[in-house]
């Protein structure tokens, strides 16, 4: 299969902070890869060394099959956190520039919400608007490859649907996407994961294969709450969903121990773990030390 972008065993430090820990990951024409981790588990700096706007201390990064160039970005989409806009230019005038920058295209008709606030200085327009803007500009030149750190942080639900939307219909046209997100929603729509804790990839594959190992305990109790009360007391991660408790990793047989001893009458049955319930496993494991 070809590969737009590779790592190959990469590590980053920064003086005596290691980063990112000897991590590998690779994106194929078509498929997108989410980056997973909670704050500061290296995901930017991974993305950064992928782009080539950090030089990797060791290991191989590889994109288009060659070491990371500048001449890469023309046929790299990339959204920053930051987003990368001239915030005193306006829309219209960052869409000119990013054209003349990395297409020899004319510009294109700007989308209806852009289009609106075409001459508005971009620093005045709301962040929502912003990230379609950034969106829209790493589209520009048709890239290969689409590298988005967290592209619809602070976006409204409907915005951030339409803009999966695109994300698909470019991976369906055949350009690789990674993206990095804390949106377990979002994650799910992933063709794969990397898992990332404290700079290393502790957990990768689809969704089912991240949480295939990992059952919760799920409690149905008429005295919810007393069940509730009475798991979280013992040092259980209970969680309440709705008036259901869910003990992630936690064999059922111990919840009903608890319960029976604090006389909670409550049917206790085992299902498949969410993601996001395994993501805090994971991160629990990696933090004790070990990983999948
Ligand atoms: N230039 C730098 N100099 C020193 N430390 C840095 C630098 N860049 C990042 N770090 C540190 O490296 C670690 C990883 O940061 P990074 O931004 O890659 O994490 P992240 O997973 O992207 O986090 P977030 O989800 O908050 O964006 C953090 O502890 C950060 O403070």
């Amino acid at each position: 299969m070809t590969t737009l972008v590779a790592a190959d065993g990469v590590t980053k430090q920064f003086g005596a902070f290691t980063a990112v820990t000897d991590v590998s990951l690779s994106v194929a024409p078509g498929e997108i890869v989410g980056l997973l981790g909670s704050n500061g588990a290296g995901k930017t700096t991974l993305l950064r060394m992928l782009l080539g706007l950090e030089a990797a201390t060791s290991g191989h990064v590889e994109v288009f099959g060659e070491a990371p160039a500048d001449s890469d970005r023309h046929a790299l989409g990339y959204v920053p956190q930051g987003l990368g806009l001239s915030q005193a230019l306006s829309v219209r005038q960052n869409v000119e520039f990013v054209t003349a920058t990395f297409s020899a295209r004319s510009v294109p008709d700007l989308p209806p919400a852009l289009a609106a606030v075409a001459d508005e200085p971009v620093g005045r327009i709301g962040l929502g608007r912003q990230r379609q803007l950034a969106f829209h500009c790493a589209l520009l030149h048709s890239p290969r490859l689409l590298v988005l750190d967290e592209p619809t942080s602070g976006v409204d639900p409907l915005a951030r649907a339409r803009l999966w939307d695109t994300i698909h219909a470019q991976a369906d046209a055949g350009t690789g996407v990674l993206v990095t997100t804390h949106y377990m929603q979002e994650a799910e729509q992933c063709d794969r994961l990397v898992i990332m804790s404290r700079g290393r990839a502790v957990a990768r594959g689809t969704v089912e294969d991240i949480t295939a190992s990992t059952r919760t305990a799920v409690v149905h109790a008429e005295d919810w709450a007393a069940a509730f009360a009475a798991l979280d007391d013992a040092g259980l991660p209970v969680v309440l969903t709705g008036r259901t408790s869910r003990a992630a990793g936690t064999e059922p047989d111990v919840v009903r121990r608890v319960l029976e001893e604090a006389a909670v009458p409550a049917e206790v049955t085992e299902q498949p773990a969410t993601l996001e319930e395994t993501m805090v496993l994971i991160e629990q494991e990696a933090r004790a030390g070990g990983h999948r």
